[in-house]
Formats: C-alpha cells, structure tokens, sequence
C-alpha cells in the first residue's frame, strides 16, 4: 500500500538521526534508474532538513543484459561505479553515503568505507521500509548477537530435516545489520537485523537441508521440496532433490564462475517486524525480500562473495537462503532453537 512523503520523510529523519547525521555533514545520495523515485524525493528532502550538505551522483543502469533477473541482489559487486572516478571521488569524500542503486559487494564500496565514509543501502519498497523501520532495540539485539558472534570459535548449525553444518570463524569480521549506520566506515541496510560473519577459509563442512517451505533468494520462491547441499573444505559440493536441486544447480551453473560456489556469510535473523510470509504477499520484482533475510530466528546462510569482508572472491552470483527452524549454535551455546531465539540479550 502507498506511503505518503510526509511518513517517508519523517521516517528517513528518524534513521539519519540514529545515522548521527548531523549539520554541515557531506551527504553523497547514489541513484540508477531503477532507483525506487519516492525514497529518492524524500531523501532528498530529509537530508537538507537535517542540514546536511547534499550531492546527487546519478550514474547509469548497468549488468540489465547479463543478470538473469531484476533482482538487485542477484547480480552483485559489477556496477556502474567502475572506473568512474568523479563518482568514486566524490562518495570518498563525503561523510555519509546513501546508496539507492546497490553497491554491496562492490570492491568500491570498500574503497569509500576505508575513507571512514559511512554508507547506508536504501532500496526497498517504502512501505516495507516503514514496517522495518529500525530501533535502537534492533541496534541493542543485534550489537548483542555480533559480540558474541565476534568472540566464538566454531558455528554450528542442525535442524529436524537433516541440518548438520559446522565451520571455523574468526578469520573474517562480524556482519552486524541493524538498519541504521552510526560509525565511520560503517555499512548498514535499512531494513534490516541480523548477524552474520564469513566461515574460516576451507572450514566449512556438513550438509544444509532447504526444506519445503524454506526460502531461495534472488529466487523470491519457498522451496516446494527439500534440496541437499553437500559442503566440504568450504565449498558447496553437491546440490540434490528434485526439481528445486535442479532449479538451484541450472541457476547456479549459468554464472560459469566457480566462486559461485563458495559458502559466504552464515548467521541468524532478529528483526522483529520481519515476516517469513510477507515474500509470498508481494510481486518478486517490488524489492529484495528484507523480511527474508531478517526474520527473528531464521539461519541465514549465503553463497559466493566475500569482498565485503575484505575477501577476494567478488564473483556476481550471490544466493542468499533463510531456513526456518534450525538451531545454531556458538562454541556450543545456542542462539537459535529449532527457530527460535534462545538469549535473553537478543529478546
Ligand atoms: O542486507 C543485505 C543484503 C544481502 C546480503 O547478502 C547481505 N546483507
């Protein structure tokens, strides 16, 4: 349903205040084509409300011809930024950056981190962004879950269909989405809440079962039957099922790009606003399905790249699969059960 500008500016004043925005800050906001027009216009006007001292670098559509659909998230880290050094220069210099097109695992977007620019991804359908809008509870749960995700060893993971997944971490820095972005050099996306960190190089080992009901991004589907993922030394080995495994596998394929088969960052969903079924209430194409990947409990776990901590595997196929009622565990102690939240710090 419609949002009026007023909520939405209102709502873009709440989260760059949490964001610290504060007067006479440089503020870069990053616009494709496909940029969704209203959360642009009221950014616009949210920023210079707040006094910030605003840039609007428009840069062309790119990668329509080769992804496979009109997922942003589907095709990641090849954007219209490459070698367009105007653009680069000036988010580098900005204090806060605004991102509407999709930079996430851009070898770019970790330039303009390393300046201590802060950069918040926005590109939601307004409406979810006002359901998800984010809280300093979502900050309190999620900064809770990252110190202990930041001080485990091992993370394992099981479920009642036949989970049972294990790898090594540490090697890698701790992903903390809370959906605002209060630290330089930091990185958010509003909507979102959820931990998650990259598993040690070669650690992975076990097998994921996506069962019926589970959920395949950029595929927006649930999983009609279960798929098998065989994983060993940190790599998906083996997809089996039926037509899902094939479905996955043919995706997967397509890229030509072995990287694709990489495991990439495992954690858990703790978005209180975030719904398992709202991605069967909405059109594929209308956003990223944040509910998906944020959803209070779930195990998200995900393929492909790592640029985004600090890796060099930057290969364009990136899946990203929540599972619902799995049980993940840090050093032993669980975080989830069978679903559901288990620290009182993350209540
Ligand atoms: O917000 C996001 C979206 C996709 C992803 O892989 C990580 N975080």
């Amino acid at each position: 349903m419609a949002i009026s500008d007023l909520a939405l500016i209102e709502a873009w004043k709440d989260v760059l205040t949490l964001s610290k925005l504060t007067p006479g800050e440089q503020v870069s906001l990053l616009v494709s084509d496909d940029s969704n027009p209203q959360l642009v216009s009221t950014a616009r006007t949210a920023v210079g409300q707040l006094g910030g001292v605003l840039t609007i670098l428009q840069l062309p559509p790119l990668n329509g011809d080769v992804a496979l659909s009109r997922d942003k998230s589907g095709y990641v880290g090849h954007t219209a930024l490459k070698g367009n050094r105007p653009a680069l220069e000036a988010m580098k210099h900005s204090d806060l950056v605004i991102d509407t097109m999709m930079l996430l695992f851009s070898p770019e977007q970790e330039e303009i981190l390393k300046t201590g620019a802060r950069m918040l991804l926005a590109c939601e359908p307004p409406e979810v962004m006002l359901r998800m809008k984010p809280t300093l509870d979502d900050a309190r749960r999620a900064t809770n879950a990252a110190n202990r995700l930041a001080k485990a060893k091992t993370l394992t993971v099981t479920s009642k269909a036949g989970t049972d997944f294990r790898c090594a971490i540490g090697q890698y820095p701790v992903l903390k989405q809370q959906g605002f972005v209060d630290k330089p050099g930091g990185w958010d996306h509003w909507p979102s809440c959820f931990v998650a960190t990259w598993p040690d190089e070669g650690s992975c080992e076990g097998v994921i079962v996506i069962d019926t009901g589970d959920i395949l991004l950029p595929f927006k589907r649930y999983a009609r039957e279960p798929i098998h993922i065989s994983i060993e030394g940190g790599w998906i080995r083996k997809i089996e099922g039926g037509f899902e495994a094939e479905y996955l596998r043919s995706y997967m394929d397509s890229f030509n790009d072995p990287d694709a088969y990489a495991m990439a960052h495992v954690g858990w969903g703790l978005h209180k606003k975030a719904h398992w079924t709202t991605l069967g209430l909405y059109d594929r194409e209308a956003g990223l399905s944040m509910d998906a990947r944020s959803f209070y409990g779930n195990f998200l776990w995900s393929s492909g790249p790592n640029t985004e901590a600090g890796g060099t595997r930057d290969t364009p196929c990136h899946m990203d699969i929540p599972l619902r009622g799995h049980s993940l565990s840090l050093d032993g102690e669980p975080m989830t059960l069978d679903g559901k939240v288990i620290p009182e710090d993350q209540n």
